[in-house]
């Protein structure tokens, strides 16, 4: 919806969703350390979405995303910039160990109810977790 308001302004960004024994991947960057999110990042000029996932997960991970699968698109705020934000998350395994790279402070795994949650970007908390939760890929609250 925003996107189809504000158009070409929105940022785009493409993002993983990596999930390891019902934890969510999230890293958080020397920028702004205290803020949690998916790997991922803005494509650049002409590149495809896989593209910019294998590249950005290459240089913040050391790692490539496998059997990568379209999650949703989701729209919120953009946690350091601030504005308008259409992220592309897609489900993906690793091919081996994330091996966190010079520019990120932190790497770490999240079931979305834990000491991390109140650091997680607002599209992760708002939306990529609920996403999650509905595809049971992160337990969620079973109703209660
Ligand atoms: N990668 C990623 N970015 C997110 C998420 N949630 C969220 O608000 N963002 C925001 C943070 C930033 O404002 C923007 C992406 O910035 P980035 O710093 O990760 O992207 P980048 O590597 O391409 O950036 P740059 O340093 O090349 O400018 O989107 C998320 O889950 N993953």
């Amino acid at each position: 919806m925003l996107a189809s308001v504000l158009g070409d302004r929105v940022m785009e960004v493409v993002a993983a969703a990596v999930i390891d024994q019902g934890r969510l991947l999230v890293v958080s960057k020397k920028a702004a350390p205290a803020v949690f999110y998916l790997p991922g990042g803005k494509p650049e000029a002409g590149e495809s979405q896989e593209a910019t996932l294998v590249r950005e997960l290459g240089e913040e991970l050391g790692v490539a995303p496998r059997d990568m699968d379209l999650l949703g698109r989701v729209e919120d705020v953009a946690a350091l910039e601030g504005v308008p934000m259409c992220m592309t998350v897609f489900t993906a395994s690793l091919t081996g160990p994330p091996k966190p790279a010079a520019e990120l402070a932190a790497l770490g795994w999240t079931d979305g109810r834990d000491a991390y949650e109140p650091r997680l970007a607002p599209a992760v908390r708002n939306q990529v977790l609920p996403l999650l939760v509905r595809a049971a890929l992160l337990p969620g609250d079973h109703g209660i």
